[in-house]
This record gives structure tokens, C-alpha cells and sequence, in this order.
């Protein structure tokens, strides 16, 4: 599992350290990890000896790091040249790294030099800011940094690509995209979350033996997947593994219930009951036609209902039923007020704007594209659901605040009944009694790697991603 910590959780947690005066210490050591990951990267494009990296050094201790570590690689061979981005810098820092060889000019007024300088380089090191940004880069170094960002130049992060919000992703303004980010102490949560992440390429971790508490957000890997799947005992029956009730598909829509239906199959369901108009495969049980005349553990409601007054009773229906419900497409725009924590809603960007304007907070796509997790946390607090965002990287608020952020797709998914698939998968899980935030971050998981491998690079239809989530599936229980 992969854990993002917040600035300020990483601020806290050092604190100690600094009061007991390790601060140098801590700084020696991140300074000694960026260089290790520079030297890397340069001895993978020719070697170090005789190579050159510029670095971007703002004002803190960021620059700091950038500095001492080009120290480091300055005794290793490297040529190295800072450019000064601001009106001040680490001093000691600034010092070892003259004493040492390096070359330091300033940017105040010399963009085209910098700018010659930063292009010749192997490789740039973007030491401007780290955790102690506020908002993005401004004036006239976010017009120096927007222009170097035109030529795409080979950067390394150090802590975090400079103008990115560290807790939200956020960004403001230009950014350097970013090869490897080198960060410390703890991924920073912004690290994990669109849109920043897009910017922030490899990510390496170095670590300052810091106490940390609770994570603010987690990655599921393999192992989580196969530690947590309600994989089948050797005694069980169809009835044991979970019944899913699902309500999908309309006159107009009756693709989307297929979708849907092909989806919780894929997953492993022991038995599906289906309420609506569609024709279901013959794996599927025609369920009775109102909700409460059917015995199953979970509801997966919403995919393709649309002006259909009978389905949107029985989304209604299953929406109030008290059990776990996944909450799809159409059935986001019928909940009732009150929604409990087993009611996982699956939104996209523009469907979490709807509903947050539906519940007085006026909201647009953009906003929530810019800040997803902010969004997403007011759709919790406003609903008392369990919240999958999806997109690039989906992201699953639950009650309890717990946060999952998961990437593993291809945006090859981006295909029409996609979604339908993915709330298949998660019903699946709920009839199977897994908890809620956790089933929508595995299902995610588990939708992403199946587009990865029905996709081999190619395009795909939602249907393949349903044919390709046994085999997942297959190859994760061989982990086990
Ligand atoms: N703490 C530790 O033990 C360790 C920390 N480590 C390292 O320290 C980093 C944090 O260092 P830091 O606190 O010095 O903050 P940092 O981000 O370098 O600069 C902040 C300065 O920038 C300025 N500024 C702010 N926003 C701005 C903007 N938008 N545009 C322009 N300027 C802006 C602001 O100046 P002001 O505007 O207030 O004058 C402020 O003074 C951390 O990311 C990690 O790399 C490691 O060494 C491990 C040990
Ligand atoms: N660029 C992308 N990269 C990876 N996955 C994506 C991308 N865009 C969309 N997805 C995924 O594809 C699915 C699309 O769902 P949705 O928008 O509901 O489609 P539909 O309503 O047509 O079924 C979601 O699971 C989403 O996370
Ligand atoms: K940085």
C-alpha cells in the first residue's frame, strides 16, 4: 500500500526533530537520496562524469536540498550550475555548493541566459519550492518556468514539482513536469491526486525516520487487493458469496444493464437478481418486480435509467432499503436526502458538480476537476455516503474520512458503459459483505487493471473490460 501524508502532517512530524537540532541531519539525508536519484538518471543517459544539471533554487529549504545534493554530484564529476530564482537562498547550502565548483547565477532579469543554460543541461533539478509553497509560482519567475516548461525539459522534483499544492494536488499557475519526483519523509498527498499528479512522473521516496500518524490517503497495490478480495471459501454456496439485486437499463437504454450485469459477473458474484426491461444473460435470475419482494445482500441501482418512472421507484426503493447500494449514472439523480455510509455513490467530474448544485453548493465540472478530493470529501459530508470520483485517477471518499486514490487504468477506459462496468464490479463486492470505501477502491483497482490488459495499448469497449477482469482477477490469486 502507498500512503500520502499532508504538508502539514510531514511539518508536525519532523518537529521534534528540528527542536532535538537534527535538522541539518534530515536535510543531509534528503540531499543525499535527490542526488543518488540524479546520478541515476544521468548514468542511465551516459554516465555521470562530465554531465551537467541545472537547478531552479528558490528561497527555502527545497533550494537547500537541490544544493546540497548538486554538491554531492559536484564531487562525483558533475557540472552543475544553480540558478538563483529568488532574492534569497539557503546560505550554508549556497556556500558548500560554490565551494565545491558549482556555478550560480541569478535569474532577476536573465531569463534568456537561465533559459540557454537550464536547455543545455541533462538534466534540471527543480529546487524552487517544496512544502512550504503557498499557491503557485508568481510574476516573473512563473514567466521564466512557463517558458523553460514549453521546451519539456528533463526534470527531476525535488519533494515535489514547484506550484503544486502538497495536500490537494492543486495547481496554480506553471509547472515543470517532472520525470522522478524525489520526495521526503513521506509521499505527500498532492502527489496522488489529479491534477497534480500528472506532473509529477516516477515517484521515490526517501526516508527521514519520521513518527507519522494516520494516513490522509491510501493506494491499494496487488498484495491489498488479495489480502481484502472476498475470495471464494472451498465450502461456499452461490447464497454465501452474495446475492446482488440490480436495477439497470430502460426502453431507451437497455446497453447500460448489460454492461452492468456483465460487470458484477465478471467480478464473481454467487447470484444476480434483475429488475428491469432489459433481456439479461442467462447467468442472471429475473428478480420479482418490486425491490422489497427480493432476499439479496446488496443493490447495484442506476445504470441506463433514465424516464422510466417503474426503475426510478425501484432505485428509490433500494436506495431506502437500509442495505449496501451502489448508486449509479441515473440513480444520482433520485436520492433521498439521507444517505448512509453502505450507499456508495459513483460519480464523474460532471455528475459530482450536478450533485453538489443539487444540494445548494454551487459547483462546475472545472471546479471539481481542480480540486477532486476537496469535492469529493463535500459530497461525503453533504450526503453521508461513500463517494467514488471517477476519472484518470479515481478517488473513494468513505464517512470515516478514510481516502483512496487509485491510477492503475488506461485512458483507453474512457469508452462509453465503462462506468456501468466498474459499479458492476463494486456491487459485487458489497453483496459480499466487503466494506464500502474499501470494495469502490478495489473495484477501481481491479476496472483499471482489466482496461490495462483487454487494452494492450489499444483502443477497447466496455465489454472487454468486463472479459478481462477474471483474468485479473486469476493472476492475483496466484499472489496469494
Ligand atoms: N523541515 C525539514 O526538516 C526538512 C525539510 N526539507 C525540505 O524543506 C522543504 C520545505 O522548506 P521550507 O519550509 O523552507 O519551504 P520551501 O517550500 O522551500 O520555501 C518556502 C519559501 O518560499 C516562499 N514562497 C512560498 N510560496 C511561494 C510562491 N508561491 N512563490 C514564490 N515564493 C513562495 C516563501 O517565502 P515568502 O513568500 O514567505 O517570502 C517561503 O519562505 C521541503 O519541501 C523539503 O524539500 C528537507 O530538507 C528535509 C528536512
Ligand atoms: N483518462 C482515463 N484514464 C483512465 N481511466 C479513465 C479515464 N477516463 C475515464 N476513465 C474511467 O472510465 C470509466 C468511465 O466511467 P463513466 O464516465 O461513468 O462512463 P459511462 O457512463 O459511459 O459508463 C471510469 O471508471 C473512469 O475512472
Ligand atoms: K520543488
Amino acid at each position: 500500500m502507498i500512503t500520502g501524508y499532508t504538508g502539514t502532517a510531514v511539518r508536525d512530524a519532523e518537529q521534534p526533530l528540528l527542536e532535538a537540532g537534527r535538522g541539518p541531519e534530515l536535510m543531509a539525508k534528503a540531499a543525499y537520496g535527490l542526488a543518488n536519484a540524479v546520478a541515476w538518471r544521468l548514468r542511465e543517459s551516459g554516465g555521470t562524469y562530465g554531465s551537467s544539471i541545472v537547478l531552479l533554487i528558490g528561497p527555502g529549504n527545497n533550494g537547500g536540498d537541490a544544493l546540497y545534493a548538486a554538491t554531492l554530484l559536484l564531487n562525483r564529476g558533475v557540472r552543475a550550475t544553480a540558478v538563483l530564482v529568488a532574492d534569497r537562498a539557503h546560505q550554508e547550502a549556497l556556500t558548500s555548493f560554490r565551494l565545491a565548483g558549482g556555478r550560480i547565477l541569478k535569474l532577476d532579469g536573465r531569463h534568456e541566459e537561465c533559459l540557454a543554460v537550464a536547455l543545455s543541461a541533462d538534466l534540471v533539478i527543480d529546487g524552487i519550492l517544496g512544502i512550504g509553497a503557498r499557491g503557485g509560482l508568481r510574476g516573473e519567475l512563473a514567466g521564466f518556468v512557463e517558458r523553460l516548461a514549453e521546451h519539456a525539459p528533463a526534470v527531476i522534483a525535488c519533494d515535489l514539482p514547484s506550484g503544486l499544492d502538497a495536500d490537494s494536488g492543486a495547481v496554480s499557475g506553471p509547472l515543470l513536469a517532472a520525470l522522478e519526483t524525489v520526495t521526503f519523509g513521506a509521499i505527500k498527498t498532492g502527489l496522488l491526486l489529479p491534477p497534480g499528479e500528472e506532473f509529477c512522473g516516477e515517484l521515490s521516496q526517501i526516508d527521514l525516520g519520521l513518527e507519522l500518524g494516520d494516513a490522509e490517503l491510501r493506494r491499494l497495490d496487488e498484495h491489498d487487493i488479495v489480502d481484502h478480495w472476498p475470495w471464494p471459501h472451498r465450502v461456499d454456496h452461490k447464497y454465501s458469496r452474495g446475492v446482488l439485486g440490480v436495477v439497470a437499463g430502460s426502453n431507451a437504454y437497455p446497453g447500460a444493464a448489460h454492461l452492468a450485469l456483465r460487470g458484477a459477473l465478471s467480478a464473481g458474484t454467487g447470484m444476480i437478481r434483475y429488475l428491469g426491461p432489459a433481456d439479461p444473460p442467462p447467468e442472471v435470475v429475473r428478480g420479482a418486480s418490486t425491490v422489497a419482494a427480493n432476499r439479496v445482500q446488496a443493490w447495484l441501482v442506476g445504470p441506463g435509467v433514465v424516464e422510466d418512472e417503474a426503475q426510478q421507484r425501484r432505485c428509490l426503493d433500494a436506495l431506502r432499503s437500509g442495505l449496501p447500494v451502489v448508486a449509479d449514472a441515473g440513480a444520482l439523480s433520485l436520492l433521498p436526502r439521507e444517505l448512509g455510509p453502505n450507499i456508495v455513490l459513483t460519480p464523474h467530474a460532471g455528475e459530482l458538480a450536478t450533485l453538489l448544485s443539487g444540494l445548494g453548493d454551487r459547483t462546475e465540472r472545472t471546479d471539481v476537476e481542480r480540486q477532486p478530493l476537496r469535492h469529493a470529501k463535500r459530497a461525503v459530508e453533504l450526503t453521508g455516503a461513500t463517494v467514488l470520483l471517477k476519472g484518470a485517477t479515481t478517488i473513494v471518499v468513505g464517512p470515516d474520512g478514510q481516502v483512496y486514490s487509485q491510477s492503475e487504468g488506461t485512458p483507453w477506459l474512457a469508452t462509453a458503459g465503462s462506468g456501468d462496468t466498474l459499479a458492476g464490479i463494486i456491487g459485487t463486492l458489497l453483496a459480499s459483505g466487503v466494506e464500502p470505501a474499501l470494495a469502490a477502491a478495489m473495484a477501481a483497482s481491479v476496472h483499471g487493471r482489466a482496461g490495462v490488459l483487454a487494452s494492450q495499448g489499444g483502443p477497447i469497449a466496455a465489454s472487454d473490460i468486463a472479459t478481462a477482469v477474471p483474468r485479473v482477477l486469476g493472476e492475483l490469486s496466484c499472489l496469494a
